[in-house]
């Protein structure tokens, strides 16, 4: 006779409720959040407003369904941000985050639900749920990541002074060819242009060099990586990392790091030897964490659309992304 003791409350075996929620733009570009009623599961925490799936529905068909019954607009178009799994002591979720850039309608709180717009550098002081924290993340990062990489320091400042004026919102220094004191002069050049241009800039450097540097956080290669154990900055600065492999991902995830680089995606001329991953690969090992994932290695600004669908953050790159970054 089998065992009849009745199953606990949470198994490893529960089922995952599939949920959709959406991370609402309006045209200044702040976030629509809403609050949970206190008698909900996560209730009286903020929320990016979604629900759960229908049977037979796709999420994309679901986020715009709850986006009516909940707000009364009609989302028009939606690009998939972060997809995560999440366990809570009483309750297993697969959120399929997206971000809706235009809808028609004015929101308002149907079910009575207070809502406010945000603008993204606010959301931490907001409290979500639990599963949230790599949505604020996703929310608040952009989707190309440019790094600046090179020999020289002249044409360094000359490449970074074009980068500059592409309007690109988020730089790496990485510039691993330069002599120490060389990548100091580089670091002193561009933490002042970056502060006046708006770009948040991590270091590729020992995480005390980015702090005391007067840069926004620190970019981890997988070496420094693996050799932590707990984020080497505190919030607010950033920490990112380098990873190659879903060993590398996962320890990213669990050190704490707000987001993750992954390459190569396509072979590339600064990594010849570094056997591409290609599409499938990168999203299987992205969709096995809770970050946000950067695509690297031999892509285009025209392949960020892939990219997001494959489940990354958006693209990163080095020399040719450059290039095709640039609007002139
Ligand atoms: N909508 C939404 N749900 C979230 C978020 N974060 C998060 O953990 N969840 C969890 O996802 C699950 C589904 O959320 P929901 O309560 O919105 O579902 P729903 O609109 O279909 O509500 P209903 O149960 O009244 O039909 C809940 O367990 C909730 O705690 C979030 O940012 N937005
Ligand atoms: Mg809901």
């Amino acid at each position: 006779m089998p065992n009849q003791r009745p199953a606990p409350a949470m198994t490893p075996t529960a089922p995952i409720l599939e949920v959709a929620a959406g991370v609402i733009h309006d045209r200044e570009g702040r976030i629509l959040i809403a609050k949970r009623p206190a008698h909900l599961h996560q209730g009286d925490l903020w929320e990016f407003p979604g629900g759960k799936l229908e049977p037979g529905e796709t999420a994309a068909e679901a986020l715009r369904r709850e986006l009516r019954e909940e707000l009364d607009i009609d989302a028009e178009a939606a690009m998939p941000l972060i997809d995560l799994r999440h366990d809570y002591p009483d309750r297993r979720v697969r959120l399929s985050v997206w971000r809706v850039e235009r809808f028609t309608g004015t929101p308002k709180g149907l079910q009575g639900q207070p809502i406010r717009w945000v603008r993204p550098d606010e959301l931490p002081h907001f409290d979500f749920p639990a599963a949230n924290r790599p949505i604020i993340t996703a929310a608040r990062l952009p989707d190309h990541y440019a790094i600046l990489d090179g020999d020289g320091l002249a044409g360094l400042k000359t490449r970074l002074d074009r980068l500059v004026a592409t309007g690109i919102s988020m730089i790496q220094l990485r510039a691993k060819g330069l002599e120490a004191r060389d990548f100091a002069a580089l670091v002193d050049y561009t933490v002042p242009l970056c502060r006046r241009s708006g770009i948040r800039l991590l270091l590729n450097a020992a995480p005390e060099l980015a702090r005391n540097s007067g840069a926004d956080g620190v970019h981890l290669t997988a070496a420094r990586l693996l050799a932590l154990d707990a984020r080497p900055l505190d919030a607010p600065f950033w920490v990112a990392a380098s990873c190659h492999n879903a060993a590398e991902l996962r320890h990213a995830e669990r050190v704490g790091v707000d987001f993750a680089v992954l390459s190569p995606v396509r072979p590339t001329a600064s990594h010849p030897g570094a056997e591409p991953l290609g599409w499938d690969v990168f999203a299987d090992w992205v969709d096995r964490v809770a970050l946000p994932v950067y695509a690297l290695g031999g892509l285009l600004p025209a392949d960020v659309g892939e990219a997001k669908r494959r489940g990354a953050q958006g693209i990163a790159g080095i020399r040719g992304f450059l290039e095709g970054f640039a609007p002139q």
